[in-house]
């Protein structure tokens, strides 16, 4: 019953044997074979966007670190979510990348900014000489919270940051998570948005580890390109990192394995709200679920073989609470199995909290 992470799952069958098949004889290094290349016309054809440089990394925070570093001079200010990864989770990475940037964290109810909130917070930024200048807004699709941007929410805050003068990168770890919940084309949920650059995640949706960065203005990839490899970034052997996006993006098995994810949320979803004590904090719209339960009831679960991470909800002490994940290959065996054991607590357990 792992619940902790997409990042805990396996690689689908296609994308090992795609691996295999690179695998065969020599190939030039650093983005410099033709699965690389097939990678980039592919993305392109996908996103509709045929003057959009490709770069493929294997973790997703170098990917935000670097995509945030061609948007933001060291002097300058990263807007995003007060739960955003790049805030979060990223030990520093965007500020350290950009070689010296301040992120200025927002709120916004289940993890989304709302464009009034983003328009006032900018017009209301100094920008003397003394200050940092806002430079760049950073948001996530899905968010952290598993909700969604809807294109046209996505088209309002970037409409927002370009009145203001920023460029926008979207962190894209569920991307195919986001589209496959929206039914938005790539295109839509991107540059017609007016995103700026996308990282587009594999990882945490069926691939070894690899991450496309997408960058829709040509004109800054050259930049790119330098801060990857100065990063240690930029792979030798760079047709296996390619070999694992041929068969994810080639007859939309990223949007497949993404629905399966999504799927087995609202599943495990479903059956959690059915449950005395149990609430969902947020709508459940991709493939994460936050809920808030009963210490008793977290305590059960472990104890039992699940697997989740605690997620401590607002208020003084903070609420219990745990964020659930499904992956492309959660089977749905494993949400009945979860279910049953949560039903099954002890009533003597819950009184007397030793479930
Ligand atoms: C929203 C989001 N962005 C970025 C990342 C970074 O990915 P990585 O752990 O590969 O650095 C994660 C990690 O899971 C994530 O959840
Ligand atoms: C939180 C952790 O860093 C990872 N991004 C995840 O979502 O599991």
């Amino acid at each position: 019953m792992q619940f902790a992470s997409d990042n805990t799952s396996g690689v689908p069958g296609p994308v090992l044997e795609s691996l295999g098949r690179a695998n065969e004889g020599y190939a030039m290094g650093y983005g410099g074979d033709a699965l690389t290349t097939q990678v980039r016309d592919r993305l392109r054809d996908l996103f509709e966007a045929p003057q959009a440089e490709v770069r493929l990394v294997t973790t997703g925070t170098a990917a935000n670190a670097l995509a945030l570093a061609v948007l933001t001079p060291p002097w300058g200010a990263i807007w995003c979510h007060d739960a955003a990864h790049i805030e979060c989770d990223e030990c520093g990475a965007p500020e350290f990348f950009v070689g010296g940037a301040k992120l200025i964290t927002m709120p916004g109810d289940h993890g989304r900014i709302v464009a009034d909130t983003l328009d006032n917070s900018l017009a209301r930024a100094p920008r003397s000489v003394h200050n940092i200048q806002p430079a760049a807004l950073s948001l996530s699709n899905l968010t952290e919270a598993g909700t969604l941007y809807d294109p046209d929410h996505l088209a309002r805050l970037c409409t927002v940051a370009r009145r203001h003068g920023l460029g926008v990168h979207l962190d894209g770890a569920r991307f195919a998570n986001a589209l496959a919940a929206s039914g938005a084309s790539p295109a839509e949920a991107s540059w017609k948005a007016g995103v700026d650059v996308l990282c587009l995640g594999g990882t945490k949706n069926g691939l070894m580890g690899a991450e496309a960065v997408m960058i829709f203005d040509p004109a800054r990839a050259a930049e790119f390109d330098l801060r990857r490899k100065r990063a240690g970034h930029l792979l030798s052997k760079h047709r296996y990192l390619a070999a694992q996006f041929l068969p994810w993006l080639g007859d939309g098995l990223w949007l497949t394995l993404a629905q399966r994810a999504n799927a087995a949320a609202e599943r495990l979803a479903k059956g959690l709200a059915a449950l005395p004590g149990v609430t969902l904090r947020h709508p459940v719209e991709g493939n994460m679920i936050f809920v808030d339960w009963p210490e008793d009831l977290a305590r059960h679960l472990r104890t039992n073989g699940a697997v989740f991470y605690d997620a401590p909800g607002p208020g003084t002490p903070p609420t219990s609470g745990a964020r659930l994940v499904a992956s492309w290959d959660t089977d749905p065996r494993q949400i009945d199995a979860f279910l049953q054991l949560a039903r099954d607590i002890p009533a003597d357990a819950m009184a007397a909290g030793t479930g």
